[in-house]
């Protein structure tokens, strides 16, 4: 069976460099493009898709609704979850690279930026930003939802639901398309090509590029390829 995994395009803040983590930013007209590009390339390559899995924000759930439109598949099962939602960046949220160097200097950053189990400094729980006031978040325990997530803790959430969820579908032979964010993408990649917390770090997943796994019931890799 075939898990594609696939990045949402270009958002209105990864133009301006910004940090976006949990910030729910739409996509920007090049984002739409890429959004139907691989619709468009996973049509050619006639992968008939029996469920979708997406987060509960808008770049990632409207990269997966064009994409399947593209393939003429909006009927499929689609499952959203804050579980596949971005790392969330805490109190860096909506800073640019030269805001962030100077309010906590470029030592800092440097660390930060290789980084796996360092958290960013939190958001306030009653910042306008908060999930904790956003309706999206209003049914989930108020200490499940994060502040500020270090990699390790993004992968340690995301995980779960792909071992709960989205394994099980593939086991039960069906086709699976993953639409989501670079990092909560990289926890899947991570458990399926067994990769390590030190490598995962340098680890990039490409905007609009599907990345199609064939897997056996083990969830092995018997292919993958990029289209
Ligand atoms: C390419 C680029 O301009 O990245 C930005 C964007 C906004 C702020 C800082 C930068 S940067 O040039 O310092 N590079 C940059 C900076 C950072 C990161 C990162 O992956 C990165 O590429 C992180 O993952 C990261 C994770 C957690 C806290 C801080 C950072 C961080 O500060």
């Amino acid at each position: 069976m075939k898990l594609v995994l696939l990045r949402h395009g270009q958002s209105e803040w990864n133009k301006l460099n910004l940090f976006t983590g949990w910030k729910d930013v739409d996509l920007s007209e090049k984002g739409v493009e890429e959004a139907k590009s691989a619709g468009r390339k996973l049509k050619e390559a006639g992968i008939e898709f029996d469920i979708a899995y997406t987060s509960y924000l808008k770049r990632a759930i409207k990269t997966l609704n064009i994409a399947l439109e593209e393939m003429d598949s909006l009927y499929i099962e689609t499952v959203k979850t804050w579980r596949l939602n971005e790392r969330h960046y805490g109190a860096l949220q909506g800073l640019n690279k030269k805001e962030t160097a100077e309010k906590y200097g470029d030592e800092q950053v440097h660390i930060w930026r290789r980084s796996f189990d360092i958290a960013p400094p939190l958001m306030d729980k009653d910042d306008e930003n908060s999930a904790h006031r956003d309706k999206k978040y209003r049914d989930f325990p108020q200490d499940v939802i994060p502040d500020g997530e270090s990699l390790k803790l993004t992968l340690e959430r995301t995980l779960p639901f792909f071992m709960d969820e989205i394994g099980p579908s593939l086991i039960a032979g069906k086709n699976v398309l993953v639409a989501a964010h670079g990092n909560s993408l990289r926890s899947i990649t991570k458990y399926i090509e067994n990769i390590s917390d030190e490598e995962i770090t340098s680890v990039e997943i490409a905007t609009g590029e599907p990345i199609v796994y064939t897997l056996d019931e083990n969830l092995k890799i018997i292919k993958k390829e990029i289209l």
